[in-house]
Formats: structure tokens, C-alpha cells, sequence
């Protein structure tokens, strides 16, 4: 038998990973079943200059998913269909929650709950403040998906599978993704607990030569060359905003840039220089493969950054304290309150337009 391991990589029920490259034919025509060692080697030899592999077709599949960095769209569909069928209804509004925000999810009534193991080819979630679970349900009248986890590069995860659940989303029905996100404020003009609306980013990653759309391009999804110019939705700026004015929190509430990189180091003061030239406004390490992903498959985005903490771009103020994650965490649920009405408000604005 094969299953997945709590790291979501494929193990054998003797324990043994496999990696092997297959021809894609089954060698002892079951593929399933307890091998020992022996019979895996046995396997690994090759056979008229072939490599044969006694996997099925299924256990492919699954192991090309888990080793690519791309889910082919039916296997997309697959884990959509799953959701929806379960939670029986059909989400028009995907909402990220980003670390220690886990609360967005709690506001959803008459939730439906899948813990990320129990959905197929789904990833786990290895970050604290990530509960791992998808949560679909009501918020003021809309039919909500809330992922309560996201999936980071840094966990070991490629780009394409970070942002995978947003593909998932769009094929269960959704047409705007809330992307929500903790990040240290490098703006100097933030202060911590100030809700900074995204309104445009720099793809560190992408800089670097990295993409959640690399690899062969599946035009169910989108186009080869998406542009990103107007990826952040304007109207939902301006309507977030006039809520942050009716919640008397406009002057906490920004409208800025925001960096993704790969972490899981914080940033260094010469990196937190160099994005500050760049107009860098608020910096994190997730979001931005989320929102491309998003923006390929044509949905309405919109995203905000929670500054959790200050980070500064002068040596003279080392004496500051370092960015921790338990800061992170303990500020995002000191803040719940307010990224909640947020959200709930702008959920109610879309719902009662449609
Ligand atoms: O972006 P989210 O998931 O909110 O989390 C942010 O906070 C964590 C670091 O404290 C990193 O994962 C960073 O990306
Ligand atoms: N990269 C990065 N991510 C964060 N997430 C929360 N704060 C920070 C930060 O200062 N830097």
C-alpha cells in the first residue's frame, strides 16, 4: 500500500520512499500489496535497458503529483469535487488566512471542516499558527472557502503546489480570493497592528527565476503570459478602505507594496535597505505565488498585509528587537478583531451586489 506521511511525501507501508523513475508499465500487474526490500530492489533493475516499476497507474499519478512542481488540472478537479460534494455547497469567496489569523475561518457559520490530510493530494500544513484545515461555510450571506494554513516555499514546498489550493478554489466555483498575510513593516510610517491593502508586489522569487506557473502551461487555467499590472482589484481597495473609515481604523490602514521572499530567515538590514528602494512597503514570505496564481486563472484579488512588526533599515537601530514568530503571532490575535470585521464587511459589500 501507499499513503502519505505527515511531510506529504509518498512512503511504501514497509517504510521504504520510493523515487524512481518508471516506464509506466506494472511489472507484477498488481501494484499493491506489502513488498519487502528484497522485491523493491528487484524492481529497480533494469529490463532490456528499461527501468520497471510494479506501481499502478494510480500510485503513478500520485507520485508524479507529489515530485512535480505542477498538479495537472484533473487531479485539480479531483480535489475540487471532493470539497464541494462534501461540503455541499458551492464557495464564492476563497479566503486565505495568513499566521495567526486562523480567527477569519472561526467567523464562517454552518461550517463544513476538512483537515488538509483527510483531502487528497492535498499538502499538510507544518507552520505554527497554521491549523491545516479548510473551512466552507457562510459569511454574511456569501458562500465562503477559508484555508486556515497556507503553505510556505520556505516549508519545502515548490510554488506551484504553495499556491495548488488556489487552483483548487477556482474549480470549486470561486471568483475572488481575500489573500491575508502577516509581514514586518518597512515602510517607516507603519506601525505594528496596522492593516497595510496590498495594491501591487515585488516577486522576489520571481526575480530570482521562480514561479508557481513554471512548467508546461495548461490553458484551462489561463494563458501562457498573464499580466500582472492590475492584479490587486481596485474597487475592493477603495470599498476596504471606506470600511476602515466606518471602523475609525483609517488611520491605521495603508494602501502599500508588499515583498514576498523565500525566508525562513527574517531579513538581514542591508535586504530591508534594498526593498525599501525598491518601494517595498511591507515584506512577508508568502502571498505574491498565491495572487499570481489567482490572477492566471482570472480571479478577483485582494489581499492585505497585518503588520506584525517593525523592521527597520538603519544599522543605529540594532538595538531593536529581532523579528520572532511568537511576536508575529501574539500581534496577529491581538488584531483578529478588526482583519475579521474587515473581511466580514467586505464579504457583505460583494454579496450584496451580486
Ligand atoms: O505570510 P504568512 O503566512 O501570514 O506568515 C508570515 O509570518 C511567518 C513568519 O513569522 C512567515 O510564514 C511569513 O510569511
Ligand atoms: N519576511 C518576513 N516575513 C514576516 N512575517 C512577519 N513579519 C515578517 C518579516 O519581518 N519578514
Amino acid at each position: 500500500m501507499t499513503g502519505y506521511n505527515a511531510k506529504g511525501d509518498m512512503a511504501t507501508s514497509n517504510g521504504n520512499h520510493r523515487n524512481g523513475h518508471c516506464n509506466g508499465s506494472s511489472s507484477n500487474g498488481n501494484g499493491t500489496g506489502d513488498r519487502q526490500a528484497d522485491d523493491l530492489a528487484q524492481e529497480n533493475q533494469t529490463n532490456n535497458g528499461k527501468i520497471q516499476c510494479s506501481l499502478t497507474p494510480e500510485e503513478l499519478r500520485a507520485l508524479r503529483v507529489l515530485n512535480e512542481d505542477t498538479y495537472p488540472y484533473e487531479v485539480i478537479q479531483e480535489i475540487a469535487d471532493f470539497i464541494v460534494k462534501g461540503a455541499g455547497m458551492r464557495p464564492k469567496i476563497g479566503i486565505i488566512c495568513g499566521s495567526g489569523l486562523g480567527s477569519l475561518a472561526d467567523i464562517i457559520t454552518d461550517a463544513k471542516i476538512f483537515e488538509y490530510e483527510k483531502i487528497p493530494n492535498f499538502p499538510v500544513s507544518t507552520v505554527e499558527g497554521h491549523a491545516g484545515k479548510l473551512v466552507v461555510g457562510h459569511l454574511e450571506g456569501a458562500i465562503v472557502m477559508a484555508m486556515q494554513g497556507r503553505f510556505h516555499f520556505y516549508e519545502g514546498y515548490p510554488l506551484a503546489k504553495c499556491s495548488m489550493p488556489v487552483r483548487v478554489m477556482k474549480l470549486c466555483g470561486v471568483e475572488y480570493l481575500f489573500a491575508t498575510n502577516a509581514a514586518g513593516g518597512i515602510n517607516p510610517k507603519y506601525a505594528v497592528g496596522d492593516i497595510m491593502l496590498m495594491h501591487d508586489h515585488v516577486n522576489m522569487l520571481g526575480f530570482a527565476g521562480n514561479s508557481p506557473l513554471q512548467g508546461p502551461n495548461d490553458p484551462r487555467f489561463g494563458p501562457r503570459f498573464p499580466a500582472l499590472v492590475n492584479s490587486y482589484n481596485k474597487d475592493l481597495i477603495n470599498k476596504a478602505l471606506e470600511i476602515g473609515k466606518s471602523m475609525g481604523i483609517e488611520s491605521n490602514m495603508h494602501v502599500g507594496v508588499y515583498s514576498c521572499l523565500g525566508g525562513p530567515t527574517y531579513e538581514t538590514i542591508a535586504e530591508l535597505k534594498a526593498l525599501r528602494m525598491m518601494g517595498v512597503d511591507a515584506v512577508g514570505m508568502s502571498t505574491v505565488h498565491e495572487v499570481i496564481t489567482a490572477r492566471h486563472c482570472d480571479m478577483k484579488v485582494f489581499a492585505f498585509s497585518l503588520i506584525t512588526n517593525k523592521c527597520s533599515t538603519e544599522y543605529s537601530d540594532m538595538k531593536d528587537e529581532e523579528a520572532t514568530h511568537e511576536e508575529v503571532m501574539s500581534v496577529a490575535k491581538n488584531r483578529q478583531k478588526a482583519c475579521c470585521e474587515l473581511v466580514a464587511r467586505l464579504v457583505r459589500e460583494i454579496q450584496a451586489e451580486s
